[in-house]
C-alpha cells in the first residue's frame, strides 16, 4: 500500500510569504489501483507526485510504501514526465537498461530485462534507435519501459500524454491500461483532462488550487470496459461516464471560483 497521511507542503514564495502548496493531503494507492490526480494548474499534482517519488521533502505529514517511509527516490518507485528524460547520446536499449545499470545488474540480464520491456510497449524494433530517432508518442513509450524497469512498486506518471495529439494520446491510454493488467503495477497519475482521468482511473481525486487540496474523490470502474474492448469513444458515450464528468467539471469550476474569491 502507498499512503500518503495528512501531507502539506510550503514553499518559500519570492516575496518571502510561504506558498501553500499542499494542504493536509491523504490518499492510499492499494495494489492494483490506479489513481487518477485532477485539477487545474496550480493545486499540488506534482507537488504530491515530486513528494511522493521522493524528489521533494514534506512540510508536516508522511508518506509511507508498504509501511516504510519515503525518505528519498529510490529503485521501488518509476517516474515517467510530460517530457521525456531520456538520454539523447544512448540508444534505447541503453536508456531502458540505465536503472538496471545502476542496480548493479549484469549486462547479460540488464539487455533481457530491457528487450523484454521494449517488446512490452511496443519497441522492439527500435532498440537501437537514439531518443532523436523516435516520435514523441515513442519516447513516452520508451519512458514507460525505463520506469519498469527496476520493477518498482508503482509508476508515478505527472501528465506523461499531455503533450501528445489526440490520436497518439488515445494509442498510449490504450497501452498503459493493457500494461498496468498485465504487470499489476499501481499508478499515481496525474492530468488536467477529465476524460483522461475517468477513462483510465480506478479512483479519481479532484484537487483545488490555494491552498492545494482534495476536494473530492470518485471510485471509479470505466477503465475496467476499456481495457476489456478497447474502445474508449464508447466508453465515453456512456450516460454515467458523461454524468460524472459533468458532475465534477462543476467541482472544478466551484473551487476555483471559491479560490479566487478568497
Ligand atoms: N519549487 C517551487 N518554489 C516555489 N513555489 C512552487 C514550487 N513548486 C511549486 N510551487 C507552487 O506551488 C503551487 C503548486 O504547484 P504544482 O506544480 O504542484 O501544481 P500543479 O497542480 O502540478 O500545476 P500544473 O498543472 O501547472 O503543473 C503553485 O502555486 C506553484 O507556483
Amino acid at each position: 500500500m502507498l499512503k500518503v497521511d495528512d501531507v502539506s507542503i510550503y514553499f518559500a514564495g519570492r516575496d518571502g510569504r510561504a506558498i501553500h502548496a499542499l494542504d493536509r493531503v491523504s490518499l492510499e494507492i492499494p495494489e492494483r489501483g490506479f489513481v487518477v490526480a485532477l485539477g487545474t494548474s496550480g493545486c499540488g499534482k506534482s507537488s504530491l507526485l515530486n513528494a511522493i517519488a521522493g524528489f521533494l521533502p514534506v512540510s508536516s505529514g508522511a508518506i509511507t510504501l508498504n509501511g516504510s517511509p519515503v525518505a528519498g527516490p529510490g529503485a521501488d518507485r518509476g517516474v515517467v514526465f510530460q517530457k521525456d528524460t531520456l538520454l539523447p547520446w544512448r540508444t534505447v536499449l541503453d536508456n531502458v537498461a540505465l536503472g538496471l545499470k545502476f542496480a548493479g545488474v549484469k549486462r547479460a540480464e540488464r539487455r533481457a530485462r530491457a528487450e523484454e520491456l521494449l517488446g512490452l510497449v511496443g519497441l522492439a524494433d527500435f532498440e537501437r534507435a537514439y531518443p532523436y530517432e523516435l516520435s514523441g508518442g515513442m519516447r513516452q513509450r520508451a519512458g514507460i519501459a525505463r520506469a519498469l524497469a527496476t520493477d518498482p512498486e508503482i509508476l508515478l506518471m505527472d501528465e506523461p500524454f499531455g503533450a501528445l495529439d489526440s490520436l497518439t494520446r488515445e494509442t498510449m491510454q490504450e497501452l498503459l491500461v493493457r500494461i498496468w493488467r498485465e504487470t499489476g503495477k499501481r499508478i499515481f497519475f496525474i492530468t488536467h483532462s477529465i476524460d483522461e482521468a475517468l477513462l483510465l482511473g480506478t479512483e479519481v481525486v479532484v484537487m483545488s488550487p490555494r491552498p492545494g487540496r482534495i476536494v473530492a474523490r470518485f471510485p471509479t470502474s470505466f477503465v475496467e470496459r476499456f481495457a476489456r474492448d478497447g474502445e474508449p469513444h464508447a466508453v465515453k458515450a456512456e450516460k454515467e461516464f458523461m454524468a460524472l464528468g459533468e458532475e465534477i467539471r462543476a467541482i472544478i469550476h466551484r473551487s476555483e471560483a471559491r479560490s479566487l474569491a478568497a
